[in-house]
């Protein structure tokens, strides 16, 4: 049974987010970009940049500043910038608005480490202000390696260049916020000498996509499920994101930081939080970002004993990626021979609070497994009484509720109905809504959000350093007991499904197929 959702008439053919962005003026704004001929700044961040130019959403007054290492003229930057987006635009470029954008577009090379170069940058940024009148933006992108981080915002405070009355001046600071729970204190220590809290936006891109925010609208507008939606009616709760690619070219990062760090720590917990927290006051963002770090905070911390019990780690072998055979992880370029490095990470958790005690959450991701799927399935208990069972039903399965996130965009829930003929059998069937057919229209990229969010100065989307210290609390001692525990790690074979141990970690449960 599928549950076509029409779409509202009034919205047909409109993108309700972008309406809602563009009615918000942003004042004039000078973004720049730390590490942009890098691989985010080139798949994500010009791509979402020329999309919001495409919809009208950036400020009559943008200018783009990209720096890296490498030297080269604003012209060949912008060959650079331009092919980027051909190439990874969600929509065809338009020829005018292209050329608009870069010709916005400014270029700096200079090493990170080098503070004299912070002045060149300063000049250039007040040079770009002077046309802009009025309120003013000043946004820093830091979409480096972490390790710059600390570099970078402590130059651009020797450079007088993170504090202006004139100016919002805000720091934009991709993940990993840290590596662990003492390098992420460290950099809040650094960056809470330099910026104000309310000037800093982490992201987590996961919470810049439509269908994660769409798990508050699921819970938070409609009141059917909200009565159901603790321990007396749920037998469990399973987070999934699979990912059927392997690492490609980033071993010099992937293999410092494995899945533990590079999904759970930030992208998984952020989606557990979405599921588990109580409702807020309102959607400003301290209101939401306080009910997420109660929830982090009634997650204990596991003993190096339940991590042995409630995790499960392991590394792809060679298989199979999309139809060709493909080598395993220890064969890819940078990967050295011996690494330990986890692709596929499994944890039980559990939160401690009078709604969630005893519902396992279990979370599971990894790469080159059998297919793309980000979701969060929401299993409910069955029923106490099965009244058909004498007259011989089959196939009564307790009601599951998908949350998809990727690539079917939607919600379904599974019901028992029964099959049409003269006895009483039931079969579970499908209640479906897809983004796709009830909105008719293509979601915009989470990058395309968050960089408006962020030039508003919207923090709700972002996550606070508690929550990113919350976080990490979590998974540091799992990280310290899997380094100290130098037996166990699984393997399972590219293509998969992942390892047999994590069948096990979720025993008397069941994984949903991939
Ligand atoms: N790539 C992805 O899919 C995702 C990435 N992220 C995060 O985004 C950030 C960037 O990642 P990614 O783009 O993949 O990284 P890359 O390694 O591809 O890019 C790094 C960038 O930093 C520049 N750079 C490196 N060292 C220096 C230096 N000493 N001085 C000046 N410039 C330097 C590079 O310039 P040059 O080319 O000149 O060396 C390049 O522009 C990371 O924090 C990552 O965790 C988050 C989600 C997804
Ligand atoms: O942050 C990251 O996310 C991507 C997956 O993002 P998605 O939007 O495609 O689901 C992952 O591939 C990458 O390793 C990680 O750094």
């Amino acid at each position: 049974m599928a549950v076509d959702v029409k779409p509202d008439p009034a919205t047909l053919g409109e993108n309700p987010l972008i309406e809602g962005l563009e009615r918000l003026p942003v004042p004039a704004t000078t973004l720049t970009i730390f590490g942009a001929t890098g691989d985010l700044a080139h798949r994500k961040l010009l791509p979402a940049l020329y999309n919001l130019a495409h919809e009208g959403a950036l400020p009559e007054r943008f200018n783009l500043i990209g720096i890296s290492r490498r030297e080269m003229p604003d012209d060949e930057f912008r060959e650079v910038a331009r092919n980027a987006i051909k190439q990874y635009s969600r929509r065809e470029p338009d020829a005018t608005v292209l050329e608009g954008l870069l010709s916005r577009v400014r270029y700096v090379g200079f090493d990170f480490a080098d503070v004299e170069s912070y002045k060149k940058l300063k000049t250039l940024i007040e040079e770009l202000d002077e046309d802009g009148g009025g309120k003013l933006n000043r946004d820093f992108y830091l979409s480096t390696a972490p390790e710059f981080f600390p570099v970078i915002v402590k130059a651009l405070k020797d450079a007088d260049l993170n504090y202006d009355p004139d100016v919002d001046v805000r720091c934009i600071i991709e993940k990993p916020f840290g590596v662990d729970l003492e390098s992420a204190r460290e950099l809040q220590s650094v960056v809470e000498h330099v910026f104000r809290e309310s000037q800093v936006y982490r992201i987590d891109h996961y919470l810049g996509k439509e269908t994660v925010q769409n798990v508050m609208a699921f819970r938070f507008a409609n009141f059917m499920f909200e009565p159901v939606w603790n321990r007396n009616y749920i037998e469990n709760i399973q987070i999934t994101a699979a990912e059927d690619i392997g690492i490609g070219t980033r071993a010099g990062y992937y293999d410092q930081a494995g899945a533990l760090r590079d999904l759970v720590q930030n992208h998984m917990l952020q989606l557990l939080t979405l599921v588990c927290m109580e409702p807020p006051a309102s959607f400003e963002a301290d209101k939401v970002r306080d009910e997420k770090v109660k929830v982090l905070h009634a997650i204990t911390p596991p003993t190096p004993e339940e991590v042995r019990q409630c995790t499960v780690r392991a590394q792809y072998t060679a298989g199979d990626e999309g139809g060709e055979d493909v080598g395993g992880y220890l064969e890819e370029e940078g990967v050295p021979d011996d690494s330990r490095t986890e692709t596929y990470a499994a944890i039980k958790l559990e939160v401690h609070n009078w709604r969630w005690a005893g519902v396992p959450i279990y979370l599971r991701t990894g790469k080159r497994l059998t297919r793309k799927v980000t979701e969060i399935a929401v299993q409910l208990k069955p029923v106490p009484h099965l009244a058909f069972q004498s007259q011989g039903s089959v196939g009564v399965q307790p009601n599951q509720l998908v949350l998809t996130m990727q690539p079917n965009e939607g919600v379904s829930l599974s019901l028992g109905a029964k099959i049409p003929g003269s006895s009483m059998r039931i079969r579970p069937v499908n209640m479906e809504f897809l983004y796709g057919s009830a909105f008719m229209s293509q979601s915009p990229e989470a990058y395309e959000r968050l960089i408006m969010d962020a030039m508003r100065g919207e923090a709700t989307l972002f996550t606070r350093n508690d929550e990113v210290l919350a976080q990490w609390a979590i998974i540091d001692p799992i990280l310290k007991a899997w380094d100290a525990d130098k037996g166990k790690l699984h393997t399972y074979e590219s293509g998969s499904a992942g390892p047999t141990a994590a069948d096990e970690l979720i025993a008397p449960h069941k994984w949903r197929g991939l």
